[in-house]
C-alpha cells in the first residue's frame, strides 16, 4: 500500500449537487504513467479537480500523496499542492513575468528563502524541458508550445510525488503536442508519475499507457490505445 500515491474507494465525484462520476475506484503507484481519457463533459476535469482539492471529496474514500481528501481543509490544499505538480490546458502562467520570475514566485511562496538555492532549482528545470536560455523572456513572448514546457517546469518546482496533467496537449497544433508529450514521458521515465487526461488520440496510440476512461458516470481501466 505504501506505493501508491493516489487510491480512491467507492468515491462520488461531485460539481456542486451534481453526482458526476459514481463510485470511482482508482489506484496509482509511483513510478505509473496513466491517461485518463473520456468524451468532452465526461468529468475528467471534475475528478483532477477533486484530485488537487479544487472539489470536495463528500462521498468514499480517497488519499492522494498522503493526504486524506475527505478530511482535506481549506489550509492543508498549499501543502497537499506541494507534493503534486499541476499542469493545465491553458497554461497559467502569470503574463505580467517573465519565465524566471514565473517560477521563482512560487518558489517563494512555498517556503524556498535562499537565493542562490532557487536560481539553481529554476535552471535545473528549465534545463530539463530545454527552456533555459529563454529565462527572461516574458511569457507572451512564447509560443504556446514553449508556455506549456515552462508550465511543465513550474509543476517540477517541488519535486512532486504525482503530475496531474489535465488535457496539456488541448491547445496546441499537433506537431508540438507530440514534442510536450516527448517531454512527459521522458519526465516519467527519469521516475515520475504521471496521471494525464487526453482527448488525443494520436497520443495515446503513439505512446502507450495504461488508460482509465470515464463514461455515463463511471471510472473504467481499459485497453492501451482505447478510443476516447
Ligand atoms: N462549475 C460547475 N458547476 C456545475 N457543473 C459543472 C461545473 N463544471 C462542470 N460541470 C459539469 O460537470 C460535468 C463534467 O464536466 P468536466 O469539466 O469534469 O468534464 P470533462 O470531461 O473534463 O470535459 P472537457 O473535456 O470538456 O474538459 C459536465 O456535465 C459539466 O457540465
Amino acid at each position: 500500500m505504501e506505493n501508491s500515491v493516489l487510491h480512491l474507494e467507492n468515491a462520488d465525484i461531485y460539481q456542486r449537487d451534481n453526482l458526476v462520476l459514481s463510485k470511482v475506484n482508482l489506484k496509482i503507484d509511483t513510478g505509473d504513467f496513466y491517461y485518463l481519457i473520456g468524451k468532452t463533459g465526461s468529468g475528467k476535469s471534475s475528478l483532477m479537480k477533486t484530485l488537487y482539492g479544487d472539489l470536495r471529496l463528500q462521498r468514499g474514500t480517497g488519499t492522494i500523496v498522503g493526504f486524506d481528501l475527505k478530511k482535506l481543509k481549506e489550509k492543508d490544499i498549499p501543502f497537499l499542492r506541494r507534493k503534486i505538480g499541476i499542469v493545465f490546458q491553458d497554461f497559467k502562467l502569470l503574463n505580467d513575468r517573465n519565465v524566471f520570475d514565473n517560477l521563482e514566485f512560487v518558489l517563494k511562496a512555498t517556503g524556498w528563502k535562499n537565493k542562490e538555492e532557487r536560481k539553481a532549482k529554476i535552471n535545473e528545470v528549465l534545463e530539463k524541458v530545454g527552456m533555459q536560455k529563454q529565462y527572461y523572456k516574458k511569457t507572451f513572448e512564447l509560443s504556446g508550445g514553449e508556455q506549456q514546457r515552462v508550465a511543465i517546469a513550474r509543476a517540477l518546482l517541488n519535486d512532486p510525488e504525482l503530475i496531474l496533467a489535465d488535457e496539456p496537449t488541448g491547445n496546441l497544433d499537433p506537431k508540438t503536442s507530440l514534442e510536450v508529450m516527448h517531454l512527459l514521458n521522458e519526465i516519467h521515465k527519469s521516475g515520475k508519475t504521471i496521471l494525464m487526461a487526453t482527448h488525443d488520440y494520436q497520443l495515446i496510440v503513439k505512446f502507450k499507457h495504461k488508460t482509465i476512461k470515464v463514461e455515463a458516470g463511471e471510472l473504467f481501466e481499459v485497453a492501451q490505445q482505447a478510443k476516447v
